[in-house]
C-alpha cells in the first residue's frame, strides 16, 4: 500500500461541510428524492450550468419527468419507478431538456435507500451528462450506415456489387418460388473491352465502364429491379416480376441506351462504338430448381451471344 506524505492531514470526514463541498464539486450531480412524498429533498447546484434549471426549481418528481425529451419520457419513468418499487438500483439514459429548449444526455444513476424496516424510504443518485459519448456512439453508428452502403456499392461505377447481388438474388428467387411470379436475369458483357483498354488506356477503360454502368442502371430504373456490375466488363440485371418479353425488352433497351452514348471504340471488332454482349432468361423457380444452375444457363447464352458475332442478345438455347 502506498504510504502517505507526513505532511498529509486527513480530513475529518464526519463534517457535513465536507460532503456537501465534495458533491457540489464534482461533474455528476447529486440529488435525493423523498419516496413517501416523491419530493426532491436535494439537487446539486451544478444542475443550473447543465440544464439552466434552477436547483429551487426542482420540487417534485413531475419536474424531472417534464424535463426529459417526450420520446423517451414514458419508457424512462417506467422503467425508474419499476426499478425503485422492487427497491433495485439502477441507471437510465435519457434527453434531459434545457430551459433554453436544447437537450443533453444523461445517465441518472440511481441507488434505492432502504428503512431499517426493508421499505423504500429515499432515492439517491448521480446525473452524469453523456452528451459527448452519445454524439460519438451516434457518429460511430452513422459511420457504420454508410460504410453498410458502401460495402454493397462498386466503388468504381457506383452501381450495386457482386456481393449485393449475392445478397439480392436468393431473396427474390425464393420470393419468386412462394409467389409464382417469374424472375428475370439479363448478363451483360462489354464487347472487346481488352482491346478498348489497349487502345485507349486503362484510365479511359474506367471511365468507359462507368458510362456503361450508368446506362445498365438507368435502365433497369424500376423499383425492385437491381443492376449490379459482376466483376470485370460484366453486369446483371436482375429483374423480378418481368416475364420473358419483358426481359427481352430490358435487354433491348441497354443496347438501344448504349447505341445513343456513342462511345467510340476504335479497336472493336463489332463496329466503331463500344457495345455490349447480352445472355437473358426468365424462370417461375420450381422446388427443384437452382439459382446458381439458373445463373450458369443465363451466362452460357451470353457467351453464345458473343460467337454468334457480338451486340446482340440471346435468350435461348442454340
Ligand atoms: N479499365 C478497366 N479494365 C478492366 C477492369 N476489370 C477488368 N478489366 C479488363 O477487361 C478486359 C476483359 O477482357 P476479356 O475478358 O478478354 O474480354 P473482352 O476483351 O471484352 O472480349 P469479349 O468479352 O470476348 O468481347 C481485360 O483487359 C481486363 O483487364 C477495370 O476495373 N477497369
Amino acid at each position: 500500500m502506498t504510504s502517505l506524505p507526513p505532511h498529509f492531514q486527513p480530513v475529518a470526514c464526519d463534517e457535513p461541510g465536507v460532503y456537501r463541498t465534495l458533491l457540489e464539486s464534482t461533474k455528476a450531480i447529486p440529488w435525493r428524492i423523498d419516496w413517501a412524498t416523491m419530493r426532491f429533498t436535494y439537487i446539486g447546484p451544478q444542475i443550473e450550468a447543465l440544464l439552466g434549471w434552477s436547483p429551487a426549481s426542482w420540487q417534485s418528481v413531475n419536474d424531472w419527468a417534464d424535463r426529459i425529451h417526450e420520446e423517451d419520457r414514458q419508457k424512462t419513468v417506467d422503467f425508474c419507478v419499476a426499478q425503485s418499487q422492487q427497491g433495485v438500483d439502477h441507471e437510465a439514459d435519457y434527453r434531459a431538456i434545457t430551459r433554453h429548449g436544447e437537450y443533453v444526455w444523461i445517465r441518472d444513476v440511481v441507488h434505492v435507500v432502504r428503512r431499517p424496516d426493508g421499505s423504500v424510504g429515499s432515492l439517491v443518485g448521480f446525473m452524469f451528462d453523456i452528451t459527448a459519448r452519445k454524439q460519438a456512439e451516434e457518429k460511430i453508428l452513422q459511420l457504420q450506415r454508410e460504410l453498410e452502403i458502401l460495402s454493397y456499392r462498386d466503388s468504381l461505377t457506383g452501381v450495386a456489387n457482386r456481393r449485393m447481388f449475392d445478397t439480392v438474388y436468393p431473396a427474390q428467387w425464393a420470393k419468386a418460388r412462394d409467389t409464382g411470379h417469374p424472375l428475370s436475369l439479363v448478363i451483360v458483357d462489354i464487347d472487346y473491352f481488352k482491346q478498348y483498354n489497349d487502345h485507349y488506356g486503362h484510365v479511359q477503360g474506367d471511365e468507359c465502364l462507368r458510362r456503361v454502368a450508368q446506362v445498365l442502371d438507368t435502365a433497369a430504373s424500376h423499383p425492385g429491379h437491381l443492376c449490379a456490375r459482376l466483376g470485370g466488363e460484366e453486369f446483371v440485371l436482375l429483374l423480378p416480376g418481368t416475364d420473358a418479353e419483358g426481359a427481352r425488352i430490358k435487354a433491348e433497351r441497354c443496347r438501344k441506351l448504349l447505341a445513343q452514348e456513342e462511345i467510340p471504340h476504335a479497336r472493336s471488332g463489332a463496329g466503331r462504338l463500344v457495345t455490349v454482349s447480352l445472355g437473358v432468361g426468365t424462370i417461375v423457380p420450381g422446388a427443384g430448381d437452382d439459382p446458381g444452375v439458373f445463373l450458369d444457363r443465363i451466362d452460357r447464352r451470353l457467351y453464345q451471344a458473343k460467337s454468334a458475332g457480338r451486340d446482340r442478345l440471346c435468350d435461348a438455347e442454340a
